[in-house]
C-alpha cells in the first residue's frame, strides 16, 4: 500500500496513542496476573510475552527459587513450601519473609486447583488468572515426542524429541497397556489427558465425564481467560483488553517450535482424541467460551486483530527477524530459534529465549533490599 515499515509501525503506534488519549478515562494497565503455564501448548510463547511485560514494568514475580533456570514449581504445592523457597519481591530484603507477599506475576509451571488458596495469599488481590490450551491431538503428539514417552513405555530406545510415527502407531495399538508400563514422570503424566492434569486438585488422571465437567466448572469460576493456541492472536487481543495493555505489549515470536513433527494420519489423530477424552471436553469448553468472549467484544475486535497482525508483520521486518534452526545445547531435539538484525532492546528481547528473560527477572529480585542502589553500583 506504499507505506514503509516505519510508517506502518508509526500508524500502529498512532492507534495506540489514540487509545492512550482515551486511556485517560480508562483504568491504568493492569499489572497483576497469574499464568498457569501448561506443557506443549505454546505456554513458553505466552510466558515470554508476560515476562517481557513484567520485566519492563519492574514487577515482582513469584518464582520457585530452587529452579534457578525457569523458576517452575511443577508438581509441588505452595502450601508445603515456606516463603524461603521464593525470591523476595523487589525491594524486600532476602529473609524478610513477612513481606514476601503482594507479588504481581506468576508465569511458571504450577497446578492451579491445589494452589488457589496460596496463590491468593501471595499474589496481589486484583490478580487475573490466565492459562492456555491446545487442540489435544496436537498437544499430545508434541508431548509424546518431547518427553520421550516411547522409551519410558519400552516401545523403542528412541529418546526425547524423537518424532517416529512408528512409535505412535505401536502406542495406539494398545494405549492402556503401554501407558501402564510407564512408571511415572512427565512421559506418563503428559501422555494421557495431560492438559487437565495441569489443573486438578489431586493430580489424578480423570476421564469420568461427570468428574471432568465438575473440574471444568471450577476452572470456569477462577480463570479470567484461557488462550487457545489455534487462535493465539485472537486470544492475545482478549488479553490486551482484559489487562488494558497496548498492542506492542503483546507482540511475540513463536517459541519452542520443533523443526519436525510426527506425520500422523487423521485416523491416528482420532484415536489420540479418544484416548484424551477429558482434554477434549476441557478444550471444547474453553474454545467455546473464547468465542463467546470474542463475540462480546463487538465490531472493534476484527479491527484490533487486523491492526495487531499488521504490527506483527512490521515488527518482524523492522527487527529483521529470521528463523534459525538452532540445536539447543544439551538437547537432542531441533527447535526453531530466532535472530534479529536490529540491535534495539525491544527486538533483542523479542527474539531472546524465555529463560533468558526469566534469568534477568530472577537476578533483579535476588538483589533484595539493594533494589534502591543504582544498578552500576550493584553490578
Ligand atoms: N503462537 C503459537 N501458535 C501455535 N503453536 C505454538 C505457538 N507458540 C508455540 N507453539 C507450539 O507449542 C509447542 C511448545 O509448547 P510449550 O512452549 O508450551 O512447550 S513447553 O512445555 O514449555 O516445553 C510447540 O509445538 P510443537 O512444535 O508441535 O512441539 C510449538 O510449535
Amino acid at each position: 500500500n506504499g507505506f514503509t515499515v516505519v510508517q506502518t509501525i508509526q500508524a500502529g503506534l498512532d492507534v495506540e496513542s489514540a487509545q492512550s488519549v482515551s486511556r485517560k478515562q480508562l483504568p491504568k494497565p493492569a499489572t497483576s496476573l497469574v499464568f498457569i503455564k501448561t506443557h506443549k501448548t505454546g505456554g513458553t510463547t505466552m510466558a515470554s510475552i508476560l515476562n517481557r511485560f513484567g520485566y519492563r514494568n519492574r514487577l515482582s514475580f513469584l518464582f520457585n527459587k530452587g529452579d534457578k533456570v525457569h523458576g517452575h514449581f511443577r508438581l509441588s504445592k505452595l502450601a508445603q513450601k515456606k516463603p524461603r523457597s521464593f525470591l523476595p519481591p523487589l525491594c524486600v530484603a532476602t529473609g524478610d519473609y513477612k513481606h514476601y507477599k503482594n507479588y504481581s506475576m506468576m508465569t511458571a509451571h504450577l497446578r492451579l486447583l491445589p494452589n488457589l488458596v496460596q496463590l491468593k495469599r501471595f499474589m496481589k488481590s486484583d490478580c487475573k488468572f490466565v492459562s492456555i490450551l491446545r487442540e489435544p491431538s496436537a498437544q499430545w503428539e508434541s508431548a509424546f515426542s518431547f518427553f520421550g514417552a516411547a522409551r519410558s513405555m519400552h516401545i523403542s530406545k528412541d529418546g526425547r524429541g524423537n518424532t517416529s510415527v512408528a512409535n505412535i502407531a505401536t502406542f495406539l495399538s494398545n494405549p492402556k497397556f503401554y501407558w501402564n508400563t510407564a512408571k511415572g514422570g512427565h512421559a506418563k503424566y503428559y501422555s494421557r489427558n495431560g492438559q487437565l492434569f495441569e489443573f486438578t486438585e489431586d493430580g489424578a488422571i480423570h476421564d469420568y465425564e461427570d468428574t471432568v465437567n465438575d473440574i471444568i466448572k471450577q476452572l470456569d469460576l477462577h480463570l479470567h481467560l484461557v488462550v487457545i493456541t489455534e487462535y493465539f492472536d485472537e486470544s492475545l487481543i482478549l488479553l490486551k483488553n482484559l489487562m488494558n495493555w497496548s498492542f506492542r505489549d503483546i507482540i511475540y515470536v513463536k517459541k519452542n517450535a520443533r523443526v519436525t513433527h510426527s506425520n500422523i494420519t487423521e485416523e491416528q489423530r482420532e484415536k489420540i482424541r479418544e484416548w484424551n477424552s477429558a482434554d477434549i471436553l476441557l478444550y471444547n469448553h474453553f474454545n467455546r467460551t473464547l468465542w463467546q468472549k470474542i463475540a462480546d467484544q463487538g465490531a472493534s475486535f476484527e479491527r484490533d486483530l487486523r491492526t495487531f497482525r499488521d504490527l506483527m508483520r512490521d515488527y518482524s521486518a523492522e527487527c529483521g527477524i529470521e528463523d534459525n534452526e538452532a540445536a539447543r545445547k544439551g538437547q537432542k531435539m531441533l527447535r526453531v530459534g530466532h535472530v534479529t538484525s536490529n540491535n534495539s532492546v525491544f527486538c533483542k528481547r523479542l527474539v531472546s529465549e524465555n529463560y533468558e528473560t526469566t534469568k534477568m527477572i530472577m537476578a533483579r529480585q535476588r538483589l533484595g533490599a539493594l533494589c534502591g542502589v543504582k544498578r552500576s553500583k550493584v553490578i
